[in-house]
């Protein structure tokens, strides 16, 4: 049977995305790992899932390359969001996620006329039972170095409510990824720490309202980025004083995201802000678990998206040279 895929991207972090009015149609897993094999067009970071919800505009479900489900994806919300607001003829929606229902909305472009949006990153939890994670007989983990990951990088680790550990970072850090790659390959691993695995990201702070932000996901290996560590970096940024202000900008590899930090009675509101772009659409062919594309068409958006990254290397050159 034929059925039609968006390919889309937030900040380079690239994801199928497939509306289903039945939650059970396909295999999901199988289908991800195969729509992110790079042999395949190029792969993916993963899966978005659009399918009906119950209590709010649209349910967002989020399978890893590897098959893995995630809680949250922030850069996959935003291309839901663009999806859904479209489809309903609307400016702001719902979206059910796995673990609360969220806001999203289109927003003033960021880049010349990129499609932007603008989605709410909830619940945070510095609880490590959160995560889960666990160190010594710790509750959590906030900005402090943890010898048995490096002598004095200092960590914190916070739910958004996907698992992230982030590290503040000297440049050396993010020119060169090895450290980061063999910390999170362990954590990823069997471990005594995290036994669902975890995000981590390293962030190089740039200015009083800016960082930049590496990271290796769960699931998946190193990204382009990933919304919610691009969120949790700024709240964490934030919190020790490395950015002052209430809206931080945040570099990755793959472009840049605003993301929002404020509090209000002992709550943390997040708010990521970033392009959600429409690649191309894809023809799938699916006959018992065998898959085969059977036509692509560019939409040309991503055309303008290269114009938007080569705004961000220049921006970042001193980061990444
Ligand atoms: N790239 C995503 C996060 C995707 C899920 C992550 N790999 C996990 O397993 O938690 C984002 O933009 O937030």
């Amino acid at each position: 049977m034929k059925k039609t895929l968006l390919k889309v991207h937030g900040s380079g972090n690239t994801f199928y995305l497939y509306n289903s009015e039945n939650e059970q149609e396909f295999d999901w897993v199988l289908l991800t790992k195969w729509l992110c094999k790079k042999e395949n067009e190029g792969g993916a970071d993963g899966l978005l899932l659009v399918v009906p919800s119950q209590s709010a505009d649209a349910k967002m479900r989020v399978i890893n390359a590897d098959g893995s489900e995630a809680s949250m994806c922030g850069n996959g919300l935003r291309c839901v969001a663009r999806f859904v607001c479209e489809k309903l003829g609307k400016e702001e929606a719902i979206i059910e996620t796995m673990k609360a229902n969220l806001h999203v909305k289109k927003e003033q472009s960021l880049f010349e006329d990129l499609p932007t949006y603008a989605v709410e990153i909830s619940p945070v939890s510095f609880l490590l039972n959160t995560l889960p994670m666990q160190y010594k007989n710790q509750t959590q983990i906030q900005h402090e170095t943890i010898k048995e990951f490096h002598p004095s990088i200092e960590y914190t680790a916070v739910s958004v409510p996907n698992p992230h550990l982030i590290g503040i970072v000297d440049v050396h850090y993010i020119q060169n990824i090895s450290h980061q790659q063999s910390l999170a390959e362990y954590l990823n691993g069997e471990n005594e720490y995290c036994i669902d695995g975890i995000n981590v990201s390293y962030v190089y702070p740039m200015k009083n309202d800016t960082i930049f932000v590496r990271t290796f996901e769960r699931g998946v290996g190193f990204t382009n980025a990933c919304g919610t560590a691009m969120t949790a970096s700024a709240l964490v940024s934030k919190q020790n004083g490395i950015v002052n202000s209430a809206e931080v900008l945040v570099y990755n590899p793959g472009g840049f995201v605003k993301c929002k930090v404020s509090q209000k009675e002992e709550q943390y509101q997040l708010t990521l802000i970033g392009n959600a772009t429409v690649v191309a659409e894809y023809g799938i062919e699916i006959e018992e678990h065998q898959y085969k594309f059977v036509s692509r068409k560019e939409t040309g958006e991503q055309i303008q998206y290269q114009r938007c990254i080569d705004y961000v290397k220049k921006e970042t050159e001193v980061v990444l040279s």
